[in-house]
Order: structure tokens, then C-alpha cells, then sequence
């Protein structure tokens, strides 16, 4: 995940390859409730990692459920409370939610009522403004005692009772359907708690929206032993006699919503023999965003399906612009706000009052930035209108702690497919956690970009001026990748020393570094290098790897068989390269270039104080002495001398700390960027 305050997308040109879906955050969550309120242990395989199943296990935990990795199975183990309230008070965070905030009111309202408790449940800022009050009023004529603490009509709730209280459930419970369907899933998620006596029915009042994922629901329900009749959309009976039975094992499906990006991706950007396949959700979902699928297809796009897959290509283009009620599929919806950018003609979503109540306004945020991007936008109460910009404009989008904005607006980084040619800032990408933590990572992973396209930074300078320490910083910052390059001669030069080939041995040499068996760790690994399997992290930074270095790094045919291994970390969304000659040679092209010195009698000094902090004894003269004699080869030599590149900003950095350094190159990177000063 980029915790990072912006992310920058350069322009993408195509897309192809395999994306796994996270699994979908609606399932996850029911079913961490069903699981919870169960009898015994729940494997629950596939769970979505993300920012709202976090706060749901955490309640789960607050309220006396056990939750563990299995181990033998590798998924979550989670052994519910059976009905039965272990724990009678409990104050519960439930960051922005709705999935756990709606349900653990109903739950706990009903149980804290029959058993005595008192539970407290917030949010963030923006839970308090998301309507819970038809909740509110369909539980309170039951006998449940719900204290408002903020806005009435809004979260944070109190739910409190004495123990052996009763529901009044002779009547059918009414709840409003028309603002969320989550108050109707809550209610049927939490009253088989009181089913024991009698049947307890649940009457909707007003058209129920989103009814698919009430579908989910019941379907869900069922998993865990509980058969809900249905008569229409209007009325629900949950049978006398209803207990939460754990199914053993359940598997969570990819998430369809979280599909629609990758559906819109391969329909705007999988050309000339690609595909786009998207893998853990297909023909056999229960989920009713897969229905986005349609859309997708009238905009233009070539869907195939089994189950549990997807692959897509482009098909009509440009795309066509649709008019659509989507009432079925409100958060998929977004996409299609997206998509609209590549039509051909308006695309009219409508039916989406409930945009207005989500993460945030979600109307008006669309409006906005899909017109940053250039769009024409005519915005409603309960729709949109989008239609393609005639001219793309290099845009910093917000995202409002809105995850689907930030996917769905990342598409508008594939506008060289339309002919435009612009970079695009995405700020506070990391809102993606709430659903899809590695969205951008597996974006990357599939898109395709003109390399001149992709941001490059080099840093060049000789040896110990803090080049490879600003590098790294810079590259954290943006995000971006970091190409080490000493580290390419230094294991050359240790290819060479485990070979006996000799520092002079140039056709030798070059042959050693065409083969290089080098591996960069990422990840959890992020750091290490391999070197034909051989961990050499510790034996990279040795000096004498460093004097090798310079000693092999001398030879043109070294240099060249180097060349393309170097060019090749240029990938999306953009590089930070270290060393002599990135600016001059081999990234000239480099959109910012830095000349990293500092005095040498500094350099002796830091280099000293490295190597003492890490235990390897060293004599100050001697280290200066070393790299004075390093310089002179590095700035003598005839290929690719050190030298500051024509157009590189000189950064003496003997006076300056790190942070000072990095915020000197932040800084000049961000008037480099065309996004403005506010961005
Ligand atoms: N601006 C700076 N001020 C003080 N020390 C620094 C600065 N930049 C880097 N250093 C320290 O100097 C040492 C050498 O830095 P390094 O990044 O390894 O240099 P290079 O890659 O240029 O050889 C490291 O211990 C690093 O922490
Ligand atoms: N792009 C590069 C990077 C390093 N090198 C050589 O490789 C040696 C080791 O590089 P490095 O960046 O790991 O070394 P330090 O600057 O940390 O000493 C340098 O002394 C250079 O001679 C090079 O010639 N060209």
C-alpha cells in the first residue's frame, strides 16, 4: 500500500495480464458477524484485509469472540458467542464502516435488551454523518433502549438494557428501505437472536434500493442455517426456532465492486490481442455489482465469463456513452463515471440519491474531479452526467477518504488512448485500505506505459555524499522505485571474486555482468539482494566490494553489458536511480537530475561513522585517502566519467542533514510537476 500524501500516475497506454481480487468487503463482513454471533468455529478463507474488516474484528474481539489464524488451513478462525453475551459493556471504534456500524447496532440493541449491557459504537468524523436513524426507529417500538450522543439521527449510539428484558415482536417491525437497504440487512442479521418463541417479520416501508445486496444477506443467512422467507421486497419472516449454525468453512468471493476497475480497465485500454483476466469473481457471484458487467458491455466492452472469472478486451471504441438507472449496482455505478471519460456522447447515471450519504458525497465529489480531469459534468439530486473532455489537463484529484474515488479516477491516468499524453496526482491514495489495500500496486502491475512516459530521478555524485540514502528517501516519498546502480557493479565485482576472474579482465568481466543472477528483494524483503541465490546484502556494502567496484565499473564492456539491466527499472510510476552516470548516460532523458557532493574530509567522515556503527574498524586518513583515489578513477576514466550532467542541480550537501537534503529535492521535483502549488 502507498501511505504516502500523493501518488503520481504517469500517463498509461494499455493494459494486459491477471489480477486477483481482494475478497469482497461485504461478504467479509457479514459473514465476520454470522461467524461471531455463531456457535463454534467459522474458517473463513479469502477474507478481505482492509480498514473495515479491521474494526469488525476488533468489535468481535471487544465482545468476547476468538479470533486466530488456522494455521493448518492458513484462513481466519473465528469462534463465535453463540447467541450468548460474554462480554456486557463495550465501547467499540468503528472507523467509517457502515458494513459493521449498521449490523453491530441492530446486534447489540437486541442483545443488550434481552441480556443486559451497555455498548457504546463511533466512528470517524464522517461515520457521524452517515444516517442510522430508520435503524434507530424500526429497533426502538421493540423495547430497545438506544441513547443518540451526537446529532440525533446519527452515530455515535449508546445500546443499553437490563438482562431479562423482552421484544415486543407480536407486531411486524417496520423499517424504511428508500435511504440504505444496510438498515433492512441489520435487522435480519440480528433478530434471529430473538427468533426462539416466535416467527418475527419484517415489513419494508417505501421502494427497498440496492436490493441485490439484500440478496447477499439472505443468501449469507442461509450459509449460517437460517431460512429467511421472503415475499417480495416487502416482507421478510425469519421462522420461529432460527439459530446461527456455522457452516465449518465459508469462502469470501473476490469483490465484485472492487471488479468494475479492472472491467473498465480492459474495455478502455486492452488492445491488440489482450486480455485483461480478472480472477475470484464470475458468472457464478452472488454479489449484485457483478451486474456492472452489463454496463460495462453497453459502454462498449468485450466481457467473457466462467466461474469465478472475468477477462476483458476492448471492443467498441471509443466507448459509448449510456444512460442508465443504477439504482442495482450504486457502488459499481461510480465506474461507469469513469468510463464516460473514453465515450462517445453523455453518459447519464441515475437513481444514485444514495451517492449523497456515503464515504462522502459522492455526486458531488465525482463532479468535481472528473471536471478537474477536463470532463463536462451536469450534476443532480440523484444523478450525473459525464462527458469526455475535448482537452486533458494534468489534475490533482481528491479523494475525499473515498476509496472509490481514488480507483475509479486512477483511470483517468489511461488518456493516451484517447491521444492526450498527462500525468495524473492521486492525493491520499492510501484510502484504497478500505477495500483494496494493493490497488495501485496491482494497477502497475497490469498497465503498460511509454517508458519515456515514466517519471525518472537520478542522483549522481561521488562515493559517500549520501546518495544512496537521498535516493531511497525520494523514492519512499513518491513512491517510486529505486535503482541502486553501484550495487550492479559492486556484484559484478563479487561475481568476479567468487569466479577469480581479474579486475582487469574486461571481456571476462563483461561476460559476468551480461549473466548477472542478481535479485532485489521487495516486500517483506525489501532491501536484501541476491546474487545466484546467495544472499549478499551484508557483503554489497563491504569497501573492498566498493573498491572492486570501481575497478570493474572502469571497463566500457562492463558498462555496456549493464546498459539494458538499468534501463529496465524504468516502470510505472516512476524510478529514483543513484549512482555516477544516471543522469549523463543512462537516463538523459531523467526529469529532474541532481549532483549530489560534499567535501571529502565530510564523505571520510560519514563513511567512518557508517562503517563504526555497523562494528567494522576503520582508519579516518584512510578512508579519505581511499575515496580521493576513487573519485579520480570514477572522474578520469574515458566511458561515463562522473561529471554533473548539463542541466543537473548542484546539492552541496556538507552543511545540510538529510531531511534537509530530501526537502531541497521534494521541492524542486514539486515545481517540476505540472499539478500547481496547491496540489
Ligand atoms: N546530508 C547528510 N548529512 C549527514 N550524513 C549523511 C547525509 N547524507 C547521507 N549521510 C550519511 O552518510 C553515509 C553515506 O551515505 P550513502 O547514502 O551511503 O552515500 P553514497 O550512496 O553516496 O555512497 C550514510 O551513513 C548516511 O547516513
Ligand atoms: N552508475 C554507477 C554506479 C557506480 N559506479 C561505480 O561503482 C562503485 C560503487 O558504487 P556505489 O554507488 O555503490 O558506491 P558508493 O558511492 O556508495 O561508494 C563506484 O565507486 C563507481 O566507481 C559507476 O561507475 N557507475
Amino acid at each position: 500500500m502507498y501511505r504516502i500524501p500523493f501518488l503520481d500516475l504517469p500517463p498509461l497506454a494499455g493494459a494486459a495480464g491477471t489480477v486477483r481480487l481482494p475478497g469482497s468487503k461485504s461478504i467479509s463482513n457479514r459473514v465476520l458477524l454470522l461467524a461471531g454471533l455463531a456457535e463454534g468455529r467459522t474458517l473463513v478463507h479469502e477474507l478481505l484485509a482492509s480498514d473495515d474488516t479491521a474494526v469488525m474484528l476488533d468489535a468481535l474481539r471487544a465482545l468476547g469472540c476468538t479470533v486466530e489464524q488456522d494455521s493448518a488451513s492458513g484462513a481466519l478462525a473465528v469462534t463465535g458467542i453463540g447467541g450468548r453475551l460474554p462480554v456486557h459493556a463495550a465501547r467499540l471504534y468503528l472507523g467509517n464502516a457502515g458494513t459493521a456500524m449498521r449490523p453491530l447496532a441492530a446486534a447489540l440493541a437486541v442483545l443488550a435488551t434481552l441480556q443486559g449491557g451497555e455498548f457504546e459504537l463511533s466512528g470517524v468524523a464522517r461515520m457521524h454523518e452517515r444516517p442510522i436513524g430508520d435503524l434507530v426507529a424500526a429497533l426502538r417500538p421493540l423495547g430497545c433502549t438506544i441513547d443518540e450522543l451526537g446529532t440525533p439521527g446519527y452515530p455515535p449510539l449508546r445500546l443499553r438494557g437490563t438482562a431479562g428484558g423482552r421484544l415486543a415482536l407480536e407486531r411486524a417491525i417496520r423499517v424504511r428501505g428508500d435511504v440504505s437497504s444496510q438498515f433492512l440487512t441489520a435487522l435480519l442479521l440480528a433478530l434471529p437472536l430473538a427468533a426462539d418463541a416466535q416467527d418475527i417479520v419484517v415489513e419494508v416501508d417505501g421502494e427497498l434500493i440496492s436490493k441485490p445486496y439484500v440478496e447477499i444477506t439472505l443468501n449469507l443467512l442461509a450459509r449460517f442455517g437460517i431460512a429467511v422467507r421472503r415475499e417480495g421486497w416487502q416482507r421478510f419472516t425469519i421462522p420461529q426456532g432460527s439459530r446461527y449454525r456455522t457452516p465449518g468453512t465459508i469462502h469470501v468471493e473476490g469483490d465484485a465492486s472492487s471488479a468494475s476497475y479492472f472491467v473498465a480497465l480492459g474495455a478502455i485500454a486492452a488492445t491488440g490481442g489482450d486480455v485483461l483476466r480478472i480472477e475470484g469473481v464470475g458468472s457464478d457471484s452472488i454479489q449484485g455489482d457483478i451486474r456492472f458487467v452489463e454496463a460495462a458491455q453497453a459502454m462498449g466492452a468485450d466481457v467473457r465469463t466462467g466461474p469465478g472469472w472475468l477477462e476483458v478486451r476492448r471492443g467498441r471504441w471509443p466507448l459509448q456513452g449510456i444512460t442508465l438507472d443504477a439504482n442495482h449496482i450504486p457502488d459499481a455505478a461510480m465506474t461507469l463515471a469513469a468510463m464516460a471519460l473514453y465515450a462517445e456522447g453523455p453518459t447519464r447515471i441515475e437513481g444514485i440519491a444514495s451517492w449523497r450519504v456515503k464515504e462522502t458525497d459522492r455526486i458531488a465529489a465525482m463532479a468535481a474531479e472528473l471536471r478537474r480531469v477536463g470532463a463536462s459534468v451536469v450534476e443532480g439530486a440523484d444523478f450525473i452526467e459525464v462527458s469526455a473532455p475535448e482537452t486533458w489537463l494534468p489534475a490533482a484529484i481528491r479523494t475525499y477518504d473515498d476509496h472509490r474515488m481514488a480507483m475509479c479516477l486512477s483511470l483517468a491516468a489511461f488518456n493516451p488512448t484517447v491521444g492526450a499524453r498527462v500525468p495524473l496526482r492521486i492525493l491520499e491514495p492510501h484510502c484504497v485500505a478500505k477495500t483494496f489495500p494493493d490497488y495501485f500496486e496491482a494497477l502497475f502491475a497490469l498497465a503498460k506505459a511509454d517508458p519515456a512516459d515514466i517519471p525518472v530521478i537520478t542522483v549522481d555524485g561521488p562515493t559517500a555524499s549520501g546518495k544512496g540514502t537521498l535516493a531511497a528517501e525520494i523514492a519512499a516519498a513518491l513512491g517510486y522505485g529505486l535503482l541502486d546502480s553501484g550495487a550492479l557493479y559492486r556484484a559484478t565485482g563479487i561475481a568476479a571474486m567468487w569466479d577469480g576472474v581479474s579486475p582487469d579482465d574486461e571481456a571476462a568481466l563483461a561476460t559476468l555482468a551480461e549473466g548477472l543472477d542478481l535479485r532485489f528483494g521487495d516486500g517483506a524483503d525489501a532491501g536484501r539482494t541476491w546474487l545466484r541465490g546467495r544472499d549478499i546484502t551484508d557483503e554489497l556494502r563491504l569497501e573492498t566490494s566498493g573498491l572492486m567496484a570501481s575497478r570493474v565499473s572502469a571497463w566500457p564492456a562492463v558498462r555496456a553489458a549493464l546498459h539494458a539491466l538499468q534501463l529496465s527499472f524504468r516502470r510505472a510510476p516512476g524510478l529514483v536511480a543513484d549512482g555516477r552516470d544516471m543522469g549523463t548516460v543512462i537516463f538523459p532523458d531523467a526529469a529532474l537530475k541532481v549532483f549530489l557532493t560534499a567535501s571529502a574530509q565530510e564523505r571520510a567522515a560519514r563513511r567512518h561513522k557508517q562503517l563504526i556503527s555497523k562494528g567494522i574498524s576503520a582508519s579516518l586518513a584512510d578512508l579519505r585517502a581511499d575515496l580521493e583515489a576513487r573519485d579520480l578513477r570514477d572522474r578520469s576514466r574515458s566511458v561515463s566519467p562522473l561529471k554533473p550532467a548539463e542541466d543537473a542541480l548542484m546539492l552541496d550537501n556538507s552543511a545540510l542533514s538529510i531531511e534537509d537534503s530530501v526537502a531541497q529535492v521534494l521541492a524542486w521535483w514539486q515545481q517540476r510537476r505540472p499539478f500547481g502549488h496547491s496540489a
